[in-house]
């Protein structure tokens, strides 16, 4: 049996839709056993275990009927080379089974991005940790600076402000615009939003490498 690659995407062979909509299914029930197994004790685990691996066998023996008639629900990326990329990133892609995965509703002057935070990503009881708002920002500021600074940046400082706990369960708004750019340097802020109050302020740099010699 092969075992999976290490290798990145894009030296893999090509991929299809149908391909695209399985591995996404596929991390969408890695996604609710990750969750279920922080959720379901005793006696509910064996059963709670048997769906799911269910729901992937069930997929497997018909792996392209889930694409039939379906998009991928995250449109794909195409390479230089017209074949479909693989979206690794581990906040937005609904291929990578890390990702909650937050979804971009509007991009411009302002990206606003919604996102349900289930178990997996629990710090204080029923509430976001920490350490994962931050990588909401920061993933948020960087697209608001992807979108109005033609130059790709890396973040270079990102500073979190938390005024309430940010709550799992329920869809959470984040927002992002860029402040200031000055050259190679771009200054973003954004929000994590529950219910319209503000939860956690962020605001950072982001710098694009020089230029090679
Ligand atoms: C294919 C891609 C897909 C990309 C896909 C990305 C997916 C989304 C990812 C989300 C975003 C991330 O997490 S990105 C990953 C996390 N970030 C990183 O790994 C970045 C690691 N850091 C770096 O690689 C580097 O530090 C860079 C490229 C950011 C900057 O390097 P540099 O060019 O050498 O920068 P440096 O000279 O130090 O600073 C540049 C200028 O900024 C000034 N400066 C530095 N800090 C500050 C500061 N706090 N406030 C004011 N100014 C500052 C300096 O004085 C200098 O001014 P002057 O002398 O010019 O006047």
């Amino acid at each position: 049996m092969a075992e999976a690659s290490t290798a990145p995407p894009d030296q893999r062979v090509p991929e299809s839709i149908q391909h695209s909509v399985l591995a996404e299914f596929a991390a969408g029930v890695c996604r609710d056993i990750a969750g279920g197994l922080l959720s379901t004790t005793g006696d509910d685990l064996v059963p709670f275990l048997e769906r799911e691996v269910g729901r992937l066998r069930q997929a497997l023996e018909d792996p392209f009927a889930l694409g039939e008639g379906s998009e991928p629900r995250h449109p794909p990326v195409f390479d230089r080379r017209g074949r479909i990329a693989v979206a690794t990133n581990p906040v937005v892609s609904h291929r990578n089974a890390i990702a909650p995965p937050m979804k971009l509703v509007r991009s411009g002057d302002e990206c606003e991005f919604t996102v349900e935070l289930p178990l997996q990503y629990q710090g204080p009881p029923s509430k976001l940790h920490g350490g994962y708002s931050a990588v909401l920002l920061d993933e948020a500021l960087w697209k608001a600076v992807r979108v109005n600074v033609s130059a790709i940046s890396f973040t270079r400082e990102l500073t979190i402000g938390y005024e309430r706990p940010v709550p799992l369960f329920e869809p959470v708004t984040v927002l992002a615009r860029v402040t200031e750019v000055d050259g190679r340097k771009t200054f973003a802020e954004g929000e994590i939003l529950a219910g319209g109050e503000v939860c956690s302020r962020a605001h950072g740099l982001w710098i694009s490498p020089r230029p090679r010699e």
